[in-house]
């Protein structure tokens, strides 16, 4: 799409709302009795991870529209200039280059004539013999002991992709080594980690991109004024403390040694940088190999995300998916269920990989736009949910699309326990597609007298047509969730370019910090306010009631 030819000007737009208003009263029930062979129509299968979208309500024809649209906006040349290293990223004029960081040692994309591969490898293979070392005690601390606790302290991209990934694969992980993650400003956070290590056998891996993201910097800085008051020494910090960013100098006026630097790439972004060395925590946790895994993982779905036509498209066929609820029935949220204690933290990794790429209403051409973006992404881990929010979805008046990841296996040698999880899961969206009809509720009843069946009956009715995908994994391996993760980042992508949104920047949130900046010193002070109302209100009852204590 070019500038003077907005996408909701477009013909097929219009075909798109056209069909929505025909088809919105199609039950999918009526859909799976006019189509037996719906499953087998509508699922794809990417080594270990199978893909049922036949829980929507879509027909063939929806698809067919979705797709023209797809590539009206050109969805297989945004995706080119991605991973060849145009600087789409155009608001910060970067690359943006998340899938390079997959690419085997010999791949070759340049960024401002330099083949950025050959340093990616370098900083990933300083990261791979930092962890080795530590996971065989050869790096001990200042005092000669054995590391056991790792703590990453980070913000956002720096710390939910990180966390989420240290959290799945658990059982991968080497034991004897516990890995922290310290993200919130609020002191809690940290204090609760502390009090369970030992100065001398913990390493502080500070994690930031930029690294001025206050929240870190003040975590960072109060851990190390802890580490001295714990008596150790100014000296034994550098074994102690590890920086990631981008932002070396500023590392190194923190106080870290060059040899604990690892470098980022100003091209990746901080919510698609767990590939990158970010990840140094995870790898620590799990290890070269297993990492590496990973890797191949988001590497094997880049590959599908760029070759396999667009009807049989995993990332595409999600993005375009979600994008008929969010901008042509304008619904507002998109739930993550994943079927896997170890994945209760993928719903908040991807609320900041969706929502801080794709929560904007103007173009890449600063034009603002005229229809419903990036959805509100929430969810927790299934059974959980069932006993929280699950009566919302099931007889709730609105339309939520939700997406149900499934392991078939567990690490865990519980099969009677996961057949029961599987089958909870299978049932939620049988159940949310079907419904049960008024006549079906009445039928059930009929123990009843009528007055009582009349008052029961249409509190008994699930008007179903409540759309799912379906995402099973062979297993909750570092492959396969490489593949998930990846999966996640180009469906954004796809609708990212179809909305004609720039998924790279985050100008809400600095904005927000910018403000937080100037407020923090104000909370010190009797000086006069001059915000609104309401904020010159809370300020002023924040420095009447707030206690002033600190660390000494
Ligand atoms: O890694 P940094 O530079 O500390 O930034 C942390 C996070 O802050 C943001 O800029 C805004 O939340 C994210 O995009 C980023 O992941």
């Amino acid at each position: 799409m070019n500038p003077s030819c907005p996408i909701n000007q477009t013909a097929i737009w219009a075909q798109l709302h056209q069909h929505q208003r025909s088809t919105r009263f199609l039950h999918m029930r009526d859909l799976f009795r006019q189509q037996p062979d719906r499953f087998a129509q509508m699922h794809e299968q990417l080594n270990g991870l199978l893909l049922d979208y036949s829980k929507n309500r879509i027909t063939e024809d929806t698809l067919t529209l979705l797709i023209e649209l797809a590539n009206i906006a050109d969805v297989r040349g945004w995706t080119d200039k991605m991973r060849r290293g145009d600087k789409i990223n155009v608001s910060e004029n970067r690359a943006v280059l998340h899938t390079a960081l997959r690419l085997p040692p010999h791949a070759v994309v340049y960024v401002d004539d330099q083949n950025i591969v050959p340093d990616i490898h370098h900083e990933l293979e300083r990261a791979y013999c930092f962890a080795e070392s530590v996971r065989n005690g050869e790096y001990t601390g200042a005092h000669g002991e054995r590391i056991t606790d790792i703590i990453n302290i980070g913000i956002g991209g720096s710390h939910l992709g990180p966390e989420m990934v240290t959290l799945a694969l658990r059982p991968f992980q080497q034991t004897g080594l516990n890995i922290h993650y310290v993200a919130n400003v609020d002191g809690a956070n940290l204090m609760q980690v502390l009090d369970t290590v030992n100065p001398a056998t913990t390493v502080f891996i500070i994690a930031s991109k930029s690294f001025t993201t206050p929240e870190t910097l003040l975590n960072a800085q109060t851990a190390r004024n802890w580490f001295l008051q714990q008596g150790m020494c100014e000296v034994d910090i550098s074994r102690h403390f590890i920086a990631i960013t981008s932002a070396v100098t500023k590392a190194q006026a923190f106080g870290i040694i060059p040899e604990h630097i690892f470098t980022m790439f100003d091209w990746v972004g901080g919510r698609y940088s767990v590939w990158s060395t970010i990840g140094l925590s995870v790898i620590c946790a799990i290890g070269k190999e297993n990492f590496q895994n990973f890797l191949a993982g988001g590497r094997a779905m880049d590959e599908h995300f760029f070759h396999a036509p667009l009807r049989h498209n995993i990332p595409v066929l999600l993005g375009l998916i979600g994008l008929w609820y969010h901008t042509f029935y304008t619904t507002t949220s998109h739930a993550i269920i994943p079927y896997d204690h170890g994945l209760r933290r993928l719903a908040a990794h991807l609320q900041q990989l969706d929502m801080e790429s794709n929560g904007k209403q103007v173009s890449r051409y600063g034009e603002r736009l005229d229809f419903d973006t990036g959805p509100i992404i929430w969810g927790e881990e299934g059974v959980n949910c069932q006993h929280a929010f699950f009566q919302l979805l099931h007889q709730g008046p609105r339309l939520i699309s939700s997406d149900f990841i499934v392991p078939i296996n567990s690490f865990y040698h519980i099969s009677t326990q996961h057949k029961v999880l599987a089958a909870n899961a299978f049932a939620q969206t049988k159940a949310l597609m079907h419904g049960k009809t008024l006549a079906e509720a009445y039928a059930e009843l009929m123990h009843l007298d009528n007055k009582s069946r009349d008052i029961m009956a249409p509190q008994k009715v699930f008007p179903g047509n409540q759309p799912s995908n379906t995402l099973l994994l062979d297993e909750i391996n570092p492959f396969n969730l490489g593949m998930l993760l990846a999966m996640y980042e180009h469906k954004v992508f796809v609708q990212g370019i179809i909305w004609g949104i720039n998924s790279f920047d985050q100008w809400g949130v600095e904005y927000g910090k910018v403000l937080a900046k100037n407020i923090e010193p104000e909370l010190s002070t009797n000086s006069p306010l001059h915000h609104d109302a309401s904020t010159n209100g809370l300020i002023d009852y924040f420095r009447k009631h707030h206690h002033d204590t600190n660390l000494t």
